[in-house]
């Protein structure tokens, strides 16, 4: 290949990943492995100035500006940031700037969190707008979701200049995005990827509704705008946290650069205990009058520059591949690896998905792997070392039958996983299922916990949650570890589940493919579990979110004997099997006494249509919004000055989906 075929490759293989990464926010190589390949591609670029290209990925900042939303010049451009690996590359950098700078230089260290970039303009002490990085000179306005995140502030506090842009990160905290992926799994959905590419995808959805469910946070880390009176990077940080925008601690100003490299040394060691996720850590130039000095690069600063910790890859030997029962019966094969420390912690086994993904990557038993905990929070194997494969090696042959109770496995068309139809009769299934019951989320049971629930069922006592009801105190008690009042705290919580509310009731089911929300919007809908069962599939998928593969396995669940008479029971004992009368009322009364402003552009239906739902179901329609006004109905392209009313009077605003649902309840 002549060098200019392989710059040509390069850049057309970087240009699929910026896209990949930035666009579709799902990355196909790591992020080492992509920086590698543009170090390649600078220092061919910079041997072969012949072949320069204005539009090379070296130049051209990665992001993209998307049709969806309204596209939106920055006052002043959004640079990217040069890498480096190593302590030398640090020390070359230094070198760089005490050439171009007099005087001595300090940096400021800050953590370089992950996520997705953000400018915000602030006029007068308010939000104007919220733009995202784009190509660097435009972005997309996203101001409607940003305002939906907590952590920015729609009013400034204290001294704040009158016109300036704030620069920070959109991040989500691992615990949000934990929660997020347990709610997916729960509904057979695939799990996000990582919480850098969930942010950055969240703040392209189209409805703010949706954002505004996201634990979503704002990090800032730069001002800029004419004339403001500051004089370092570090004050900077420090007036933004007085202002009242959300600045991480964790800064500090280094005087030499071994005191940097403290830093990152610390950080590299402790960023596992951060809430969110952090790639590196981003040393500048404190004094601004010195930055203006060093300028730009075509792509970044020059007074700036990201220290990328270590992409967090070991290899081992992966001993065996075993399979796991889940509580739906879906299997889960897992390899048991060699012990290996990685990332602060000893990894001793890895998710491998599925059948297609150990066919995808060639997974065997006795291979070397590589394995990685990058973004993800699950160790993933990333390949084979093909060179370490044992000579007798020979291709994973997928489990057939059931590891616990030998049934014959099953996959259906169009799954990934394949299941242990033993429903009944398999014990983690009937384990998993009287564990997912009494959970947090589901009913809740105060002083019973998934091993007790494994001890019941091993000991007989109970085999499915009903059976719960009927526990008793003398029951209890000769079981081992069973005081007498961990038995009556037992007894006691289960006694206070009945309370639960049936949306809860109906997600503690276990229906495959019925999570939390899915749950909701089937109480919502049928306000009674009699309601659900006598539902038909064509029925069920009329239901707002509800489509063929969910509405299938309600009717497959109720078509069964055994879960009906376990219902039943369920139902004599008292659980809570229909939304109460109390609840119905209530909802009704958000309606009867309300006012309601109706702002902006609806899609679903007209505003004269809107304004007539509010009145035959009660409401009143206003033109202005007061403190007495009950709702604001926003429609696309509400007004930022209403919106700001609405907002300082406490008013809740609520989309047209939100409002129809309201109606529907009532
Ligand atoms: N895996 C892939 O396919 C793929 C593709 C494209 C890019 N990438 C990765 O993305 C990165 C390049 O993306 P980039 O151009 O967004 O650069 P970057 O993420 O390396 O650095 C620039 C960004 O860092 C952020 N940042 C966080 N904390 C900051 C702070 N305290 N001060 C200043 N900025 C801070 C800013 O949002 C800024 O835009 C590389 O690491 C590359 O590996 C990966
Ligand atoms: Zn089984």
């Amino acid at each position: 290949m002549t060098t200019e075929e392989k710059i040509t490759q390069l850049r057309f293989e970087l240009r699929e990943h910026n896209q990949n990464y930035y666009v579709l926010d799902n990355p196909t190589i790591s992020d080492y492995d992509f920086d590698i390949k543009l170090k390649e591609l600078q220092a061919l670029e910079k041997a072969h100035p012949e072949y320069n290209d204005p539009n090379s990925p070296t130049i051209r900042v990665g992001g993209a500006i998307t049709k969806n939303f309204d596209t939106v010049a920055h006052t002043y451009r959004m640079y990217s940031l040069e890498n480096s690996y190593s302590k030398e590359d640090l020390e070359d950098w230094e070198k760089r700037i005490e050439k171009q700078v007099d005087g001595t230089v300090e940096f400021t260290c800050e953590l370089k969190y992950d996520g997705a970039s953000i400018s915000l303009t602030y006029e007068n002490g308010k939000l104007l707008r919220a733009v995202t990085r784009g190509d660097g000179f435009q972005g997309d306005d996203v101001t409607a979701n940003i305002r939906t995140i907590k952590s920015v502030p729609l009013q400034l506090k204290g001294d704040y200049p009158p016109l300036f842009d704030i620069r920070g990160e959109i991040v989500l905290p691992f615990e949000g995005f934990n929660k997020m992926n347990e709610e997916r799994i729960e509904a057979g959905e695939e799990p996000y990827r990582n919480p850098r590419n969930t942010a950055s995808g969240s703040l392209k959805l189209q409805d703010s509704g949706e954002v505004a469910k996201r634990p979503l946070e704002c990090l800032l880390y730069s001002i800029t705008g004419d004339r403001l009176p500051l004089n370092t990077q570090f004050e900077n940080l420090e007036k933004a946290r007085q202002w009242g925008f959300k600045v991480p601690e964790a800064a500090i100003v280094a005087k030499s650069l071994d005191e940097v490299l403290e830093f990152v040394n610390y950080w590299d060691v402790h960023r596992h205990e951060l809430p969110y996720e952090t790639d590196g850590v981003v040393v500048k130039v404190n004094n601004l009058q010195q930055q203006e000095e060093l300028g730009y690069t075509a792509k970044a600063p020059r007074w700036a520059m990201a220290y990328k910790f270590k992409a967090e890859q070991v290899s081992t030997v992966l001993r065996e591949i075993t399979y796991q029962v889940g509580r739906t019966g879906a299997i889960t094969p897992v390899a048991n690896l060699e012990p290996v420390e990685l990332a602060g912690t000893i990894v001793k086994r890895a998710s491998l998905h599925n059948a297609d993904q150990i066919a995808k990557l060639d997974i065997r038993e006795r291979d070397t792997v590589f394995v990685e905990k990058g973004g993800e929070i699950i160790p993933k194997i990333m390949g084979v070392d093909l060179a370490q494969r044992p000579a007798d090696s020979k291709p994973t042959q997928y489990r057939t039958s059931c590891p616990e109770c030998d049934t014959e496995l099953v996959r259906q068309e169009g799954e990934a996983q394949h299941y242990c139809p033993n429903v009944d009769g398999c014990p983690p299934q009937i384990i998993g299922r009287i564990q997912h019951y009494i959970s947090r989320k589901a009913m809740d049971i105060e002083g019973l916990g998934g091993e007790t629930v494994a001890l019941l069922v091993t000991n007989g006592l109970i085999i499915n949650y009903a059976d719960l009801y009927d526990l008793t105190v003398g029951q209890l008690i000769p079981l081992e570890r069973m005081a007498e009042k961990s038995a009556e705290n037992l007894v006691l919580g289960v006694e206070a589940s009945k309370q639960i509310p049936f949306e809860r009731v109906l997600f503690a089911l276990g229906i495959r493919y019925v999570g939390e929300t899915v749950a909701k919007k089937l109480a919502k809908h049928y306000k009674s579990i009699d309601a659900i069962a006598a539902a038909s599939e064509e029925d069920l998928i009329t239901v707002d979110e509800i489509g063929d593969r969910i509405a299938q396995s309600v009717v497959a669940f109720f078509a069964s004997e055994e879960n009906r008479a376990i219902i039943n029971r369920l139902k004599e004992y008292g659980v809570q099997l229909e939304i109460s009368a109390e609840k119905l009322a209530s909802q009704t009364d958000k309606l009867k006494g309300s006012t309601f402003v109706v702002s902006g552009v609806f899609t679903k239906v007209s505003r004269t249509e809107l304004k007539k739902l509010i009145e035959d179901n009660g409401g009143k329609v206003s033109s202005s919004i007061s403190a007495k006004t009950g709702y604001v109905v926003a429609g696309d392209n509400m007004g930022p000055s209403k919106r700001t009313k609405a907002e300082g009077l406490d008013v809740p605003i609520i989309s047209e989906d939100d409002f129809l649902e309201m109606i529907s309840e009532s």
